[in-house]
């Protein structure tokens, strides 16, 4: 549990002079992983209130800033913190409801391992828990002019509950039927590649003289939404969604002959005479690398369309005549402020019970975390969020079994 330890909690209420700008206003916790203490609390950055981490660490005697990455809480009504193993600690926050209530910050996770080294300083990311699982992401590749485009409106136009399509950033030009926020999210150069820096990207990669990326958070709406994510993206970004910790299915879609891509691509007219040429040139090596670099689990052969369609939804699975939606989001439980937080093996039970002389409040709620999966910079699936009446049945006024 988030106890500070004496020396910190003095320290808490005096403030830092060494610089800790954390508000001791009570809504503090600190936790002690191995030799660092986790301080986790309310900060305020230019002006916004924000949930903010330092480190101290007791070999060196100092507080360390860390680069925190991911996607940070709001503030709350303060929280408590429970640490889940010596990679993470969990968060909850007082006062809301299941959507909003469980965070994870990771500090050493693999993720968190790979960032410090390429950081060369000290991390940690912030990840949303989230009931339930998301199916595995669906990583669509092969060169321009193929009909990557055309397979996926297919399918979502046959199943649009089921898919769910990653609006990538782009700093090329939007074409004359391409909407912003659609088709892709069009952003100025300088403004995706400071995103880039900050984490906020999956991959990324510049292709045909354009930056393009998926962000994190492209591809957490649509699991968000219960649906199944479908990227379309290029061999180099194929490659390093591979190289993550996000389990996927990749495709690669190859066309009959390079003179009927070429015909594909005049005949789509969207690009011009310089930039077709640079596709085609570019399209050779993209299908040499997405035949041999082993990135990829299935590849289609885009011949005739509707064969190719046929041969893509068998391979998800959906040649069947029936099948099964995907279950709904799991029922919201209300969180409201709690006073005490206990971790029995893989299970976190929050006790919102209040005594009542007639009658016991019914408001025990566990947080079953044995089978959460992702991660930051994602949102952590598959928490399970219940609460616990029925074992309430047989508690008396005192909260006693009887
Ligand atoms: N099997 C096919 N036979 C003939 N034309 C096709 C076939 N598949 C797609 N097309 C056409 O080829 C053109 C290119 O298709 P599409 O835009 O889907 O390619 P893409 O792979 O998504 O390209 P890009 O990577 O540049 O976005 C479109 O005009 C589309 O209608
Ligand atoms: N690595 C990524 N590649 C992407 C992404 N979004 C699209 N693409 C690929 O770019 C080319 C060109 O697309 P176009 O829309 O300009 O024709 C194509 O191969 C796409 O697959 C992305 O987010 N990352």
């Amino acid at each position: 549990m988030g106890e500070a330890p004496a020396f910190l909690a003095d320290e808490l209420q005096k403030g830092f002079p060494n610089g800790l700008d954390l508000k001791s206003n009570g809504c503090e916790t600190s936790i002690v992983i191995g030799q660092k203490t986790y301080v986790i609390g309310e900060t305020s950055d230019e002006s916004t209130l924000s949930i903010g981490v330092q480190i101290f660490d007791q070999c060196s005697g100092e507080w360390v800033y860390p680069t925190v990455l991911g996607t940070k809480p709001k503030p709350s009504k303060g929280h408590s913190a429970v640490v889940l193993n010596e990679e993470r600690i969990l968060i909850i926050k007082k006062g809301s409801n299941s959507d909003d209530c469980a965070w994870f910050l990771e500090v050493d996770t693999q993720y968190v391992r790979q960032q410090r080294k390429i950081l060369g300083t000290e991390v940690v990311a912030w990840s949303k828990g989230v009931s339930g699982n998301a199916e595995k992401p669906v990583v669509i590749s092969g060169p321009s002019g193929v009909g990557k485009g055309t397979l996926i409106s297919m399918l979502m136009k046959e199943f649009p509950t089921m898919f769910g399509f990653s609006v990538s950033h782009t700093t090329r030009a939007p074409r004359g039927m391409e909407n912003d926020g659609v088709h892709y999210h069009f952003t100025e150069r300088s403004v995706m590649e400071k995103e880039i820096k900050d984490g906020k990207f999956l991959e990324f990669a510049s292709v045909h003289g354009n930056l393009y990326g998926t962000s994190v958070e492209a591809v957490e709406v649509v699991a968000d939404e219960g649906k199944r994510c479908i990227l379309d993206i290029d061999v180099q970004g194929a490659r390093s969604v591979r190289a993550s910790s996000i389990e996927a299915v990749f495709i690669f879609v190859s066309p009959p002959s390079m003179a009927e891509l070429e015909k594909r691509l005049r005949a789509r007219g969207t690009e011009t005479e310089e930039q077709i040429l640079k596709r085609l040139r570019n399209s050779k090596a993209e299908i040499e690398q997405g035949r041999s670099s082993g990135i990829f689990d299935h590849f289609l052969f885009n011949d005739n369309l509707e064969e190719c369609y046929a041969s893509l939804k068998k391979l998800l699975g959906l040649d069947e005549t029936v099948y099964t939606f995907p279950e709904s989001t799991p029922k919201t439980v209300d969180l409201p402020t709690f006073r005490s937080i206990s971790k029995i093996g893989n299970k976190v039970i929050i006790n919102c019970r209040t005594p009542d002389l007639e009658k016991v409040s019914k408001n025990l709620i566990a947080l079953d975390v044995s089978s959460i999966k992702g991660g930051a910079p994602g949102r952590t699936r598959g928490l399970d969020i219940y609460t616990m009446d029925s074992l309430l049945d047989g508690l008396d006024a005192n909260n006693q079994l009887s």
